[in-house]
């Protein structure tokens, strides 16, 4: 399998505000040169360095002004004399406005922002970018006929959406290759979210199309970040209505109920008979995740990389979260080697 890495990812490592405490974000360099280390360890494939695409290409699927906001925004930030990490501190929640963007900075930030998980600095940008390139990368290896690829994205991007950033994310590196599938000349496409979080970015890109099929399996909104999305009820809108389904799970889901959870979702994909499967891999669904609470095991991994490989169908796996970083290199990987039914 083609894995598609780059190393300006280490020029991104902000702070958050988590559990009320500053503190180093737990999306860190470690995690994305951890999972390379095992791809080569493991003999996975050749290693690409993405190619350079026009930022129009993420505007397929962001709004152009957040795009721009995303390049602007520590330029704006430094030019008022702060050389700390950005962060928002106010969001235009319930009946505040949210139809006049600021010219402010500090009003920017949290007007495209769902959280304080998204501290912005000097670079991110290219960190950001570069991550949605790969995404481009190894959809483009799929249009080329190649059955799969792994884009090693960080940051991550799942739950960034048309016109907000947030859960460590800044543009959704899978759903830009989801339209860039479409693009393409794709039909139809599966975007299949795996991590522990609800992809509530790649739901609310595709919610209301038909031509996007978007599930999700996750920990319970009613008790897991990002709490405001990823009930099960949430089924699509207008010509989308049908082709959004959720998954929640409670704490303490195991690879039995995980699994079965799985092969439904699996079953739906196959009947939606996309021309291209995109798997957002998280793998805090990993039982010693410091910020998730599922239990699976490092073999369940495996497994679920064979179950998606049984859809037969040329596939683009974009790395998501995942922090416990000793372990999450065999995690990712697993995944990988049972899709390739190396388990
Ligand atoms: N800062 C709150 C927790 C962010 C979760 C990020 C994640 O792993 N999403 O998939
Ligand atoms: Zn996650």
């Amino acid at each position: 399998m083609l894995t598609i890495y780059s190393d300006a990812h280490h020029l991104h490592h902000g702070c958050e505000l988590k559990d009320g405490v500053l503190m180093p974000c737990f999306e860190q360099p470690g995690r994305a040169d951890t999972i390379l280390a095992r791809v080569r360890a493991m003999g996975l494939g050749p290693v690409a360095a993405p190619g350079e695409y026009d930022s129009a290409r993420y505007a397929r699927v962001h709004s152009a002004r957040y795009v721009r906001f995303l390049e602007q925004a520590w330029d704006e930030w430094a030019a008022t004399g702060r050389s700390h990490d950005a962060l928002p501190l106010i969001w235009p929640v319930r009946d505040l406005r949210s139809d006049i963007e600021p010219e402010f900075i500090d009003g920017k930030l949290g007007f495209y922002a769902m959280d304080a998980g998204v501290a912005i600095t000097a670079g991110t940008w290219r960190a950001v970018s570069a991550s949605a390139n790969l995404a481009l990368t190894g959809m483009d290896a799929l249009l080329a006929g190649e059955s799969s690829a792994f884009a090693l994205c960080r940051p991550p991007g799942h739950h960034a959406a048309a016109e907000y950033m947030g859960g460590y994310c800044y543009l959704n590196n899978a759903a830009i290759a989801v339209q860039s599938c479409l693009d393409g000349g794709a039909r139809r496409v599966a975007l299949l979210d795996v991590d522990y979080h609800h992809g509530n970015g790649g739901q609310s890109i595709f919610y209301q199309r038909d031509d996007v099929m978007f599930l999700s399996l996750h920990g319970d909104p009613k008790s897991s970040y990002p709490y405001f999305s990823g009930h099960r009820d949430e089924a699509g809108a207008g010509a989308g209505l049908g082709f959004n389904h959720n998954y929640p799970l409670p704490h303490g889901t195991g690879w039995p109920a995980y699994g079965e959870a799985l092969r439904h979702a699996c079953g739906r994909v196959a009947a939606y008979a996309p021309d291209a499967l995109v798997v957002s891999l998280g793998v805090d669904t990993f039982k010693e995740d410091p910020i998730s609470q599922f239990r699976l095991e490092s073999e369940d991994f495996l497994r679920l990389g064979e179950t998606l490989g049984g859809l037969g169908l040329p596939t683009l796996f974009v790395m998501e979260g995942g922090y416990m970083v000793d372990d999450i290199g065999v995690n990712a990987v697993n995944v990988l080697m049972g899709f390739e039914g190396r388990a």
